[in-house]
């Protein structure tokens, strides 16, 4: 069967189950109701429904599959920070300018999220590595083409609104800096400030640390920018980056969390001095074994003493896709080599609803629903 393909990013044409054409990585796959043949690009195996029956053929865990199986972007030994970030060139150029797929992933991610028992959860991205116009340079070798990083926040935030109502639990997101990028980052913060009212609720400074960790004046301007509209704040740092990037994020970037954070303990006066101010760390266990920037004998990683000290963190995936896990997956990690107990994680949540950036009666009915939910109306207090 000879299926022609009409998307702009085909460079050949399929036979059934076979690759035809060189550096293209098409894939087939059958509606599994009808048995119709779909033709997708592998990544968006998981995107469209099946035209004639009405099923959604296929889900993000198939694609998933898919992706480890016949694009291998998934790592899964411990590497370098900067190995794991080469590894977004591997699929975002299929997804960049495609506005049906961007929107689409946006609401697959609410559904992932709600089938892992989240009920409320803070996505982040970087607009600009999914766009193909407005953005120089234009990211993964893309040809020009007419989505800006504006209507991809716009794109973005009407899969997750879809999400939420089809899913019935609150989604929010935070718009990405990039280190090696502060030209963007002017537009970063005023793309957090005209899209507040659809759902993004702050601005964070991504990127590989180990090649820039100093933040340049186009971030800090950005980030001045935020403090100065009230736009929540979160940086990367102290992942793989030394704690001067820590104390850079706080005490220059005004962070009111770190992304990630672990070298943190290897300035103990900066360390002690974000516990008294409760800072709030956004810990990612598998995320840290496999980007090299933790030992991987989880026995000896950073959020033990985090917990000892009844620090203010949190337990987070980073990138599920590429790490092939999920929120269970560092849960139970936490349990298993961590000695995690039902409390610490109990506690954990409550420390993360606290420090999340829903405006506050917001965040009060997220806590209520947690206290409700671990039996805690009356011992409030940690
Ligand atoms: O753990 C991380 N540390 C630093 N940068 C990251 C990490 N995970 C993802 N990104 C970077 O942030 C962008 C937006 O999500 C991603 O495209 C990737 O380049």
């Amino acid at each position: 069967m000879l299926l022609p393909v009409t998307h702009s990013l085909c460079r050949g044409v399929v036979y059934f189950g076979k690759r035809v054409k060189n550096d293209c990585d098409w894939w087939i796959a059958a509606c599994s109701v009808c048995q119709v043949p779909r033709l997708r690009h592998v990544e968006f195996i998981c995107l469209l429904d099946c035209k004639i029956c009405d099923v959604t053929i296929a889900h993000t865990y198939f694609a998933m599959t898919m992706l480890k199986r016949y694009i291998r972007i998934i790592v899964e030994k411990p590497g370098s920070l900067t190995e794991f970030l080469g590894k977004f060139a591997e699929y975002m150029h299929v997804i960049a300018g495609d506005r049906e797929a961007i929107q689409r992933i946006a609401y697959e991610f609410v559904e992932d999220k709600a089938k892992e028992g989240v009920i409320y959860v803070e996505v982040r991205y970087s607009p600009h590595f999914l766009a193909n116009t407005k953005v120089d340079p234009i990211p993964w070798n893309q040809n020009e083409g007419d989505l800006s990083p504006d209507e991809v926040v716009h794109l973005v935030n009407m899969g997750l609104q879809k999400g939420e109502r089809a899913f019935n639990i609150k989604a929010r997101s935070i718009l990405c800096c990039m280190r090696h990028m502060p030209s963007w980052s002017m537009d970063v913060v005023e793309l957090c400030k005209k899209y507040r009212h659809e759902g993004v609720v702050a601005i964070d400074l991504a990127g590989d640390e180990s090649l820039n960790c100093e933040a340049y004046p186009g971030h800090r301007m950005a980030y001045e920018e935020a403090v100065r509209c009230g736009i929540h704040r979160t940086v990367h740092a102290g992942e793989v980056g030394p704690a001067s990037v820590v104390k850079e994020a706080v005490e220059v970037l005004k962070a009111e969390r770190v992304g990630h954070g672990y070298r943190t303990l290897e300035d103990q006066a900066l360390y002690k001095r974000l516990l008294a101010e409760k800072m709030h760390f956004e810990v990612c266990p598998i995320s840290s074994k496999l980007t090299g920037a933790c030992d991987p004998d989880f026995t000896k990683h950073p959020v033990i003493t985090f917990m000892k000290d009844k620090a203010n963190y949190s337990l987070n995936t980073d990138d599920p896709l590429i790490f092939n896990s999920n929120l269970h997956l560092d849960y139970s990690t936490a349990h298993k080599y961590m000695g995690f107990t039902e409390d610490e994680f109990k506690r954990l949540n409550i420390c993360s609803a606290e420090s999340c950036f829903l405006p506050d009666n917001e965040k009060k009915e997220l806590l209520y629903r947690l206290y409700e939910a671990y039996g805690m109306m009356q011992t409030t207090a940690f």
